[in-house]
């Protein structure tokens, strides 16, 4: 199997949307502009807040399709002394890019996230993400973020383009634990629930 070969024999997908994609749609139930969306899964190592160690990631909506968030980084993230290690950048990037979907009201994964890497994030500072999803083709869904550090408007520190692809729920109960899955559908929260299943059972 080459370098470029998944499992099921397909090569990697490009970041670039076929020629017959659409623009993306916001949901006319999607939170407001300014609203928080809370945690998807509260042991979710991005955005739970039962995860000592996690990166406590908090997004809201934006316009249209886009959300902003923000990640403080912590002693725990470090790679080298003092700063962000670099694929915890690239989980605050997946998980920002991650919570459009909640904008379209479709569950999906990420099937390609490629980033960049533009100047050290230290401990301590705060990531000001961005997110906007830029195409829909079938089940996929093309997207863009950027990282800022020293405010909402400083330089870009770290960058990705994203393919995520829109899956049903048995994709986390055949892979994941189904127990857990099924339980979490009694959740009181039913914003949780709601985001978490009822838009594609
Ligand atoms: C207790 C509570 C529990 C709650 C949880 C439940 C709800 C949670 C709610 C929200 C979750 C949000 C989670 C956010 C977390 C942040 C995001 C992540 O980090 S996700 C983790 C990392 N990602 C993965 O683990 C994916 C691993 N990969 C896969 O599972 C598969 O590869 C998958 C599903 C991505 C695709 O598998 P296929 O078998 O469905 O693939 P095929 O159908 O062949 O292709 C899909 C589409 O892509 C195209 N495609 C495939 N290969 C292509 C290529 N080489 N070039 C162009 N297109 C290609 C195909 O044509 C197809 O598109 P066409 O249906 O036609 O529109």
């Amino acid at each position: 199997m080459s370098a470029a070969t998944t499992p099921s024999g397909r090569g990697r997908p490009s970041l670039t949307p076929p020629a017959d994609a659409k623009p993306p749609v916001r949901h006319p139930d999607a939170p407001a502009p300014g609203e928080l969306l809370g945690s998807h899964y509260d042991q979710c190592f991005a955005c739970g807040e039962d995860q000592p160690h996690g990166l406590h990631l908090a997004a809201r909506a934006g316009e249209g399709v886009s959300v902003t968030a923000e990640f403080t980084v912590q002693p725990a993230h470090q790679g080298a002394p003092g700063l962000a290690h670099g694929g915890v950048l690239a989980t605050a990037l997946d998980e920002t890019l991650g919570s459009l979907n909640w904008l379209l009201r479709v569950i999906a994964v990420t099937r390609r996230l490629e980033s960049d890497f533009v100047q050290p994030v230290p401990v301590g500072s705060t990531l000001h993400l961005t997110a906007r999803c830029t195409a829909v083709a079938g089940r996929k869904i093309y997207s863009t973020a950027e990282g800022r550090v020293g405010g909402p408007d400083g330089p870009v520190a770290v960058r990705a383009d994203a393919l995520f692809v829109e899956v049903k729920l048995d994709h986390f109960t055949t892979h994941g634990r189904s127990e857990e899955v099924h339980a979490a559908m009694s959740d009181p929260d039913q914003v949780k629930v709601a985001r978490a299943f009822e838009v594609n059972p």
